[in-house]
């Protein structure tokens, strides 16, 4: 009798109606006290459990709920409050834990950033000379009210103490393994908790694993956890990675932890390649990470059921236990509401919910694999012959789209200087302005047919001959039409464009309450007719300064999509180019002739592993070349990018050859700039110099501090004043009282250099 098990790695969030979501902004909203709050959230959180009991998963992960983001959660868990957050002692208060995401007057947030290849954001812990300590067991919490409330023993969900480190900053390099042994009893302390509360299985999240991690790292790794099962040996621990294979393989099986969980889809070859030569030991369980955990496609069930009989060969199937490959936090959660798309290609999809039933059905088969139980594994071929009749055909006339401008770019930006004439130091903006309730309501009216599209589109009007206003009044050199008419960045295009189908309800949390909707890509991608000339020309029809066109660049709208697993991701991303290129020289044509370009997904795309680096760069960068290289000399290509460490990919951003590239800076703090120092960045670029996830607005000489920073490494004549990104997320008063703080930093610092120049 076989009796593999099913289990799950983590559930959404943001619950079917985004219910998650508004609660959180009802509450910093001030709508709601913080008793309503509490009260709403155990409710979803019970309710996602009992949903999973309900799909038969054997075991249901706890603690993977949160109130933001679970990095966050664990360095308030273990007291590493940043100092400047006046923090004590005990538990941290939700509103610190808040602050520390959000911001307050009197301290900055705490950085942000990608969660690995995703687009998920977590909050940077800070280390700061900090010893761990245990000041809530957070998990325990969440096990104790599973099992009162709804009798579910859950496996427990921790950020392992490697990864959290790894992902924290605030300590020197060399520091790291001594740091990471003061973790040693604040582990020991959590796990024997929950040990004595009865968990049986508890899965510890290393994903950094998967990183090219040396093997010094590997030997620290592998000591940190002997310790940890030396003073906690009655707890089942099930070491769990994600999003690649494992680097070594060999020593990881060797550690005494009761499982380890391997990803069979992102990692499979070289993960079943180190099974296959080494073996797995006998008395460990393997979670076998089987279902895509962050796409939305049906899975291949016949081939997870042969990948399955292939592993039995080295585990038998009592060790297996079948999981998502992992946590369903990067998928929607159900397709129950998606009365809207096209039936074939509904057919071939599978959220959340539904590759728990997936799960289910693989782990039911498998146990009992009859010959009409194998033939319900069939379903993923018929909806992809289906789909497949819709047709996608590799095209190859892309490749001869232009990769390069006639013309250098110290050439060109003399060229471009003197056509605009600019001031030193120009500011702008990076595209959007505050999308208020108004017009997300009026799209939202217009969308159910409640509102007549002129109706709509005098509404956007009136909003971008607003903004032009206020840009005008503010002295803004460059100007934004402020993308009032998109939903999100990517959403909007793809819906323009061919190839692509869109979900009605599946949002996916990106950081904290903010979520998008991926669209779908599921055919050849193509484009009919202008997407953002109306808009953009309206804008330029206002004022006499420069309106930026504004586009989503190719690599960024391939990474913010949903893309078949079966389609090469190159051969996309160069149909997208070829589609903007469109676009891009409407918008010249017209006579729009600085258009920015927005790639800042292009560093999440990078693959986890150094060896995959150059060809996924390779391929990026000549699909935004293709995107922005058949144009005048004088038309001034600008690109941004936002929410990531640049220094790795600092080359190859020298290779889109964009005339300006406006970058993120000030949660980090200006580390950015030490990238710059370093590889002496030769074009324009505008270095963000205020945050814009946060509602505060920054003082001048905070400002100021950041434009001097890049003044000392960077040439006057190629600098840029702008904020971090797009101010979409804030509110109106708010945005334009720091610009106007900005605009003033920006004037001063510019008559010092005059004075400088003129002495
Ligand atoms: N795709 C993507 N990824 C990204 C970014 C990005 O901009 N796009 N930026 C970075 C940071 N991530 C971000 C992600 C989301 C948002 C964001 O603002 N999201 C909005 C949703 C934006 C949206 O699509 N809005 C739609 C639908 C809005 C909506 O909820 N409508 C209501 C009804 C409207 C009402 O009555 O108020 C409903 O459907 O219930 C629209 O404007 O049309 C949110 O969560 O609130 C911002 C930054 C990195 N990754
Ligand atoms: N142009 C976009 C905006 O301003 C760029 C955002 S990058 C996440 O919103
Ligand atoms: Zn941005």
């Amino acid at each position: 009798m076989k009796t593999v098990k099913s289990s799950n790695l983590g559930y959404p969030r943001i619950g079917e109606n985004r219910e998650w979501k508004k609660t959180l902004e009802s509450f910093w909203a001030s709508t709601i006290n913080e008793e309503t709050f509490s009260t709403r959230m155990k409710k979803y959180r019970l309710h996602h459990l009992q949903k999973q009991k309900n799909k038969g998963i054997d075991y249901i992960p706890i603690g993977d709920f949160s109130y933001y983001d679970h990095v966050l959660d664990t360095a308030s868990m273990f007291g590493l409050v940043p100092k400047r957050f006046a923090h004590t002692s005990g538990p941290v208060s939700l509103s610190t834990y808040f602050a520390m995401a959000r911001g307050n007057q009197a301290a900055h947030a705490c950085e942000m950033t990608k969660w690995f290849d995703t687009n998920y954001h977590y909050i940077v812990p800070e280390i700061e000379n900090k010893e761990p300590e245990l000041v809530e067991n957070k998990p325990l919490h969440a096990f104790l009210e599973a099992k009162k409330e709804l009798n579910i023993i859950g496996k427990p969900v921790i950020l392992g103490p490697f990864t959290f480190l790894k992902l924290a900053k605030g300590y020197k390099k060399e520091e790291f393994a001594n740091i990471l042994n003061s973790f040693v009893p604040v582990y020991t302390q959590l796990l024997s908790e929950l040990a004595d509360a009865g968990a049986k299985l508890v899965q510890v999240d290393e994903p950094y694993l998967v990183m090219d991690i040396t093997k010094e790292e590997m030997e620290i790794f592998s000591n940190l956890y002997r310790e940890i099962v030396t003073n906690v040996p009655n707890v089942n621990i099930i070491l769990q990675t994600y999003f690649e294979s494992v680097s070594h393989y060999e020593q990881l099986v060797q550690i005494p932890v009761k499982g380890i969980g391997l990803d069979f889809v992102y990692g499979y070859k070289e993960n079943i390649d180190a099974i296959e030569r080494f073996g797995f030991p006998e008395d460990k369980v393997l979670g076998v990470g089987i279902i895509d955990g962050r796409n939305i496609w049906r899975s291949n069930l016949l081939e997870s059921h042969q990948i399955i009989n292939k592993l039995s060969n080295h585990v038998p199937f009592k060790n297996q236990i079948l999981q998502p490959t992992s946590s369903l936090l990067h998928v929607p959660v159900c397709l129950e509401q998606e009365t809207g798309l096209d039936p074939i290609v509904k057919d071939a999809l599978a959220f959340g919910d539904e590759k728990l039933d997936e799960l289910r059905l693989l782990r039911d088969v498998t146990n009992d694999p009859t010959q009409s139980s194998l033939e319900l594994l069939n379903r993923h071929q018929q909806s992809f012959e289906k789909l497949n009749e819709s047709n996608w055909r590799v095209r190859k006339e892309t490749a001869g789209l232009p990769t390069k401008r006639t013309k250098e770019f110290q050439e060109r930006y003399q060229l471009q200087n003197q056509k605009w004439n600019l001031p030193l130091l120009p500011t702008t903006t990076i595209g959007s302005f505050p999308q208020t309730k108004e017009v997300r309501k009026a799209r939202f009216k217009w969308r159910k047919g409640e509102l007549s599209n002129d109706t709509y589109e005098a509404n956007i009007k009136s909003m971008i001959a607003r903004w032009i206003r206020i840009q005008e009044e503010l002295d803004i050199d460059v100007l934004v039409h402020g993308e009032f008419e998109r939903n999100d960045m990517v959403e909007f295009f793809g819906e323009k464009l061919n190839g692509f189908a869109f979900s009605k309800n599946g949002w996916v949390q990106s950081y904290g309450s903010r979520c998008v909707k991926p669209p779908i890509i599921f055919g050849n991608v193509s484009l009919d007719k202008p997407m953002t000339l109306n808009e953009t020309l309206y804008a330029q029809s206002l004022t006499d300064r420069p309106v930026k066109g504004m586009l989503t660049g190719p690599v960024t709208i391939l990474n913010w999509s949903f893309v078949r697993n079966d389609i090469p991701h190159q051969e996309a991303a160069y149909q997208i180019a070829e589609a903007l290129l469109k676009e891009v020289q409407s918008l010249e044509h017209a006579g729009i002739t600085m258009i920015q370009v927005d790639e800042p997904a292009l560093r999440e795309g990078l693959p986890l592993k150094k060896e995959k680096h150059n060809t996924y760069l390779n391929w990026a960068v000549e699909a935004f070349r293709m995107s922005t290289s058949d144009v005048a000399e004088t038309t001034q290509i600008h690109t941004h990018m936002c929410y990531s460490d640049f220094n790795e990919i600092i080359e190859a951003i020298k290779e889109l050859d964009a005339d300006v590239i406006s970058i993120e800076t000030s949660r980090s703090h200006a580390e950015i700039i030490s990238a710059f120092e370093t590889n002496i960045y030769d074009k324009g670029i505008g270095l963000g110099v205020y945050d814009i996830h946060s509602p505060r607005v920054p003082s001048e000489e905070e400002m100021t501090s950041t434009i001097e920073r890049a003044l000392s490494v960077l040439p006057a004549e190629l600098f840029w004043v702008n904020p971090d990104c797009g101010l979409k997320t804030r509110g109106e008063k708010e945005t334009v009282a720091a610009l106007e703080v900005m605009v003033k930093a920006a004037k001063s610092a510019r008559n010092q250099l005059t004075k400088q120049v003129t002495q």
